[in-house]
């Protein structure tokens, strides 16, 4: 390879060029329009980024598109702006020159369809006719500038020797970038490597032009055919942000980045892409078009550095590269998250602890608090750290007299039935009580009568909730009063009246541990 590029010099031969069609193909996706602002936008997050050619539209297609790919030629420098033509459209390649005049680097890409399918019953052209259509495009497009790229649209469903006259056409007429899309993503990777080597093996004038993939992703294939297609000879990936495109969607920008640097040794190609800027692109596109990505998505997904599972939560904490094969700050992350749910363990769990300042925990406190982290996770699809700090409040308590042990109620619009257990003195003690003022006022009528307490009063009773959703943890405060004596009792629990019954015999053990430091023989 020894190429003298119009608009990168001098290109090493392990140097790859990323292209991206994010506000072209990417705005193919149905619903992923953008305005004028939003372009001008994403465009100078893309050459923050480092992307080597913004491809900004298709200027023949609206006076809109038109219109934003002259204010992003306008507005950026940094990349050169690319704009898509027919190669046999009435006035395509016209537009897009004029569309790109600002710019201070430009590209016209002209396209049209190779395949045998494509020619017969789309173009509804003969072969030759095409050959014409491709030599008068690259003519025509390199009256407005030297950077010219021309795709075989369907390129990977083409036949094998007229792919090569297509391609040779295109250069002896002046294409610099040459394109072969796998337009349906029906492409395998060794197909995409096979396509490229030959190419480069049989085409005179290969040796002088960049080769270019475009893959889509129908059958999930797009990253790995991006990578196959560099291992058979090409050097510019077109690609979008969040992998959007077209029906399911085109290359992955930050997952082809990522793969490069991950894997750098098997594929030593190197690239401009800032990847630290990743995730800033990725959530300003969804931000944008309103869509956002799947939580399992590779490198910017919500759940891309998160970790449940006790036994990698553990790995993580003594060594993260264990489960993890990249650092989450190399994509824009702050760091990785541990989510507790039922599937952690105590290691993540005394982490946690830790970082919400109980650091004075004995393995005894430890291991309740963890038992009853884990009955909690079992009711709750998330568990905060506000839930946390609630059921670890919860278990710092004074010594328990008396334990909430089983509710069950049956409310109607009258009477509230409620059947109470609670272990007192080690004894378990089951009452029923139905009362008419609601299901609160019948659990708290269950617990005077198995304990009665005449003297206390209640003087306090409010309930919150600790977090959000219809499984959030109500948190109940109870404050009961005795002969001057002030105590306060909090419960929390996915069920407000089960909140409600802890905190008022949390209470309840509070002014029985001040009465009983007073009268240390007589528990009750
Ligand atoms: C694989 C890709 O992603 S290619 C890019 C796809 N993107 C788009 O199509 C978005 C923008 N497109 C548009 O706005 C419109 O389709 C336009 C303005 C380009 C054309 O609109 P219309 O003139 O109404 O034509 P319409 O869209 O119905 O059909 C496309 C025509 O282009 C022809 N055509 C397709 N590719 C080419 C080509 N490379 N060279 C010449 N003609 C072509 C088709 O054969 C068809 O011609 P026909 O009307 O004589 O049958
Ligand atoms: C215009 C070409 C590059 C295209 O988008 C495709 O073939 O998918």
């Amino acid at each position: 390879m020894n190429i003298n590029h119009p608009s990168f010099g001098k290109i090493d031969k392990n140097r790859v060029i990323f292209f991206d069609t994010t506000l072209r193909d990417g705005e193919q996706s149905p619903g992923f329009s953008m305005n004028l602002d939003e372009k001008l936008r994403m465009a100078r997050i893309l050459t923050e980024l480092g992307v080597d050619v913004i491809e900004a539209g298709f200027p023949v297609a609206s006076t809109g598109d038109f219109e934003s790919v002259y204010r992003i030629a306008e507005l950026i420098k940094d990349s050169v702006i690319c704009s898509l033509a027919r190669s046999g459209g009435k006035n395509d390649i016209e537009k897009a020159g004029e569309a790109l005049k600002p710019a201070k680097r430009k590209r016209i890409h002209n396209f049209i369809s190779t395949s045998p399918l494509h020619m017969k019953y789309k173009l509804r052209m003969e072969p030759e006719t095409v050959l014409e259509i491709i030599a008068d495009g690259n003519k025509k497009a390199r009256q407005f500038t030297d950077d010219v790229q021309w795709s075989a649209e369907d390129g990977s469903r083409t036949d094998p020797d007229f792919l090569c006259r297509c391609v040779e056409v295109a250069i002896k007429n002046g294409a610099t970038t040459i394109n072969i899309p796998d337009t349906v993503g029906y492409s395998t990777p060794e197909d995409m490597r096979r396509i490229f080597k030959d190419l480069l093996e049989r085409v005179p004038g290969a040796d002088q032009v960049i080769f270019s993939c475009h893959n889509h992703n129908d059958l999930g294939l797009g990253v790995a055919n991006t990578i196959a297609s560099l291992q058979g000879g090409a050097r510019q990936v077109e690609c979008t942000i969040n992998g959007i495109g077209e029906r399911a969607g085109n290359a992955a920008l930050e997952e082809i980045t990522m793969i490069l640097r991950t894997r750098h040794d098997e594929f030593p190609y190197d690239n401009r892409i800032i990847s630290k800027k990743l995730l800033n692109a990725s959530r300003t596109l969804s931000t944008i078009t309103g869509f956002d990505v799947q939580p399992n998505k590779a490198i910017v997904g919500r759940n891309a550095f998160a970790h449940e599972s006790g036994i990698h939560q553990d790995g993580m904490l003594k060594n993260a590269e264990t489960y993890e094969i990249m650092t989450p700050e190399s994509v824009g992350w702050n760091r990785s998250s541990f989510v507790l749910g039922k599937h952690s363990g105590r290691a993540a769990f005394r982490d946690k602890l830790k970082s919400l300042g109980y650091d004075e925990f004995s393995d005894e406190k430890l291991n309740e608090a963890f038992q009853r982290f884990k009955t909690l996770a079992d009711q709750k699809k998330t568990v905060y750290d506000d839930d946390i700090s609630a059921l670890v409040d919860d278990e710092v308590r004074d010594h328990e007299f008396i334990r909430f042990i089983d509710m069950s109620i049956k409310s109607g619009i009258r009477a509230s039935e409620v059947l109470l257990t609670l272990e007192v003195d080690k004894q378990n003690k089951k009452v029923e009580f139905t009362g008419n003022s609601g299901s609160v006022d019948a659990a708290f009528n269950a617990i005077r009568k198995i304990f009665p307490h005449p003297e206390a009063t209640l003087s306090l009773f409010s309930i919150g909730a600790v977090t959000q959703g219809t499984d959030a943890q109500a948190k109940t405060t109870v404050r009961l009063e005795e002969n001057g004596k002030t105590v306060d009792g909090q419960g929390t629990d996915v069920d407000t009246v089960v909140s409600a019954v802890k905190a008022y015999v949390h209470a309840l053990n509070k002014l029985l541990t001040k009465r009983q430091r007073q009268k240390p023989e007589n528990v009750s």
